[in-house]
């Protein structure tokens, strides 16, 4: 059965973005940064009227092939919750392109707005937090990303299957350990996250593969209890020297940064480079970086996820 939500309706929902893999957990591992989208959906008669303020302004598409929107009604065909028309208003903060999650928190937010309007119409339908991830990793690919969006803080992420040979999205959160710090360096270009997967390997040796099973599990350790051990936890072999030749501002200061003891890694599909720390960061590399282009910022680690405000 379909509910009809009433028009006049408006939730608000900000989601932190993230940073994926984190060197050796690619695909798995994620950690949430306090870089926050905000999206608001108000139900109305008829049509859809969307509004981007900040990042994405005048690229991302107005109409019903934005990603917010497509997410939204994912969120409610999903419910079973029918509305007859919607405004939407981003106001976004996440750089897009850079390896900082930006679509996957797009998905989530949509998909948290639409729950959100759910509870209104038809409670018993609201979706659980399993649920959101199961969705939101269905819906953009990236279940590191999403879920950390959803659950904040650092995460392990997994593909089980299903009965029907699906995919079943899960994830586990991690407390981090309260001295760890993260850092961004942004270049100004971009990177499609679809193009630099195209340039890994079908298949990797497995030295490498189990070099990069003893860092992701030292990772756990370092990010919970340990964070001595962070720069050898964040070495990775299957995908930051692959996807090195196309960045190679990001490529020579993951380098740099690691040959002075910081633990830095790709963030994502990069450009941008990640740094966890618990200590600031060298003045003179701060510097140098923003005199090679590229935005220096500390940022939260987002304790808790995607919530309604
Ligand atoms: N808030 C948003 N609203 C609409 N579209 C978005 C939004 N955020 C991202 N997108 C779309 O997703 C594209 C970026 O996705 P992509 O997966 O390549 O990078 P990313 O998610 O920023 O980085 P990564 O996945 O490596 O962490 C943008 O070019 C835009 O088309
Ligand atoms: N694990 C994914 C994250 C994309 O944000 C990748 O590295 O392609």
């Amino acid at each position: 059965m379909t509910a009809v939500l009433d028009s006049g309706i408006s939730v608000r929902v900000r989601v932190p973005a993230s940073s994926a893999n984190l060197g050796p957990g690619f695909d798995t591992l994620g950690i949430a940064l306090g870089i926050y989208d905000e999206i608001q959906v108000t139900t109305t008669g008829s049509g859809l009227d969307v509004d981007v303020v900040g990042e994405g302004a005048g690229d991302v598409p107005l109409g019903p092939s934005h990603l917010v929107v497509r997410a939204i009604e994912r969120g409610l065909e999903a419910a079973g919750v029918w509305v007859d028309g919607m405004d939407v208003v981003c106001h976004n903060r996440i750089p897009h392109s850079r390896g900082l999650g930006s679509s996957a928190s797009a998905a989530v937010g949509g998909l948290l707005a639409a729950n959100a309007l759910v509870g209104r119409a038809a409670p018993e339908s609201v979706l659980s937090e399993e649920q959101l991830v199961q969705l939101a990793s269905e819906f953009e690919g990236h279940p590191d990303n999403a879920s950390a969006s959803i659950l904040g803080g650092a995460v392990v992420s997994w593909t089980a299957q299903g009965p029907a040979g699906e995919p079943d999205y899960r994830a586990v959160g991690l407390s981090v350990h309260p001295d760890i710090r993260a850092f961004v360096l942004i270049p100004a270009e971009r990177s499609s996250t679809a193009e630099t997967r195209g340039l890994l390997p079908e298949i990797v040796p497995h030295r490498d593969a189990a070099f990069n099973v003893s860092r992701g599990a030292l990772a756990v350790v370092a990010l919970t209890a340990r964070p001595d051990l962070l720069l050898t936890a964040t070495e990775d072999r299957l995908h930051q020297p692959q996807r090195a030749a196309v960045m190679p501002a990001t490529h020579r200061w993951v380098t740099r940064l690691r040959a002075n003891g910081i633990a830095a890694a790709v963030s994502g599909a990069g450009p941008t480079v990640l740094a966890l720390t618990t200590t600031d960061l060298p003045v003179h590399l701060v510097r140098e970086a923003e005199s090679d282009g590229m935005t220096v910022r500390e940022v939260e680690i987002a304790a808790g996820g995607a919530e309604l405000f």
